[in-house]
């Protein structure tokens, strides 16, 4: 068995619940509140600016060329086609780059970026590599999950359009590889990766309840 499917089994559970998830199941069907909407656009743009920056120390740790393409490139789509998505939404709520970039994280998004910012500092490529597979396979999987469910087009549909493009498809199952390859080439990091994977799937579901709650510091 592949590294990626045996990660990807360790964290069933984890997915079952993401799937489950009202945010995801009420985006799906378009009757999921603005204002939670709103949250998940502002803190998502606050937690890929930090993704980003995840996949470029990565690139820049990466030792052979094509690697080093990979990841840097997928470093400019997040911050070029994937923002690009949350500033259109957000210009529909009237809320301008400026404001969506001074946006203060919520709790769960110190969280989840400490934690892969963390782990792009001081962890082995190995374990970066499995911290990020989660947030690229979990939304392909999520935003699956939702073309199948949706029953009509509505004000949320460009978020699954995005998340199910054959752009974002080809990117994850290059990660796919990414996890597989270090997987085989690291069997001393199994360990860790498996530690690093399920930390970021449940950083996934957190940060959807994060965002159905409108979670703030209550301060
Ligand atoms: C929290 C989270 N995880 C993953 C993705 C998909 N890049 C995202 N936009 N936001």
């Amino acid at each position: 068995m592949s590294g990626s499917q045996r990660l990807l089994e360790a964290g069933a559970e984890i997915w079952a619940a993401q799937k489950a998830h009202p945010f995801v199941v009420e985006l799906a069907d378009g009757t999921l509140d603005p204002a939670a909407f709103e949250h998940w656009v502002r803190q998502d743009y606050r937690y890929l600016q930090d993704y980003a920056r995840l996949f470029a120390i990565a690139g820049a740790t990466a030792r052979d060329e094509a690697t080093m393409t990979e990841l840097l490139g997928i470093a400019h789509s997040v911050l070029d086609t994937e923002m690009d998505l949350h500033r259109s939404f957000a210009a529909d709520y009237g809320i301008s780059r400026a404001e969506l970039e001074a946006t203060e994280k919520a709790p769960t998004c110190v969280a989840y970026t400490n934690f892969l910012v963390r782990t792009a500092y001081e962890g082995s490529l190995a374990e970066i590599a499995a911290a990020l597979y989660p947030c690229m396979q979990g939304y392909l999987d999520v935003a699956d999950h939702m073309a199948e469910i949706a029953e009509e087009e509505h004000r949320y549909t460009p978020f699954i359009e995005l998340y199910t493009s054959d752009e974002f498809r080809a990117e994850v199952e290059w990660c796919r590889g990414f996890v597989d390859r270090c997987w085989e080439a690291a069997p001393g990091e199994r360990e860790a990766m498996e530690a690093a994977f399920r930390t970021s799937a449940k950083l996934e579901y957190r940060f959807w309840e994060m965002a159905y709650t409108q979670e703030g510091w209550g301060l």
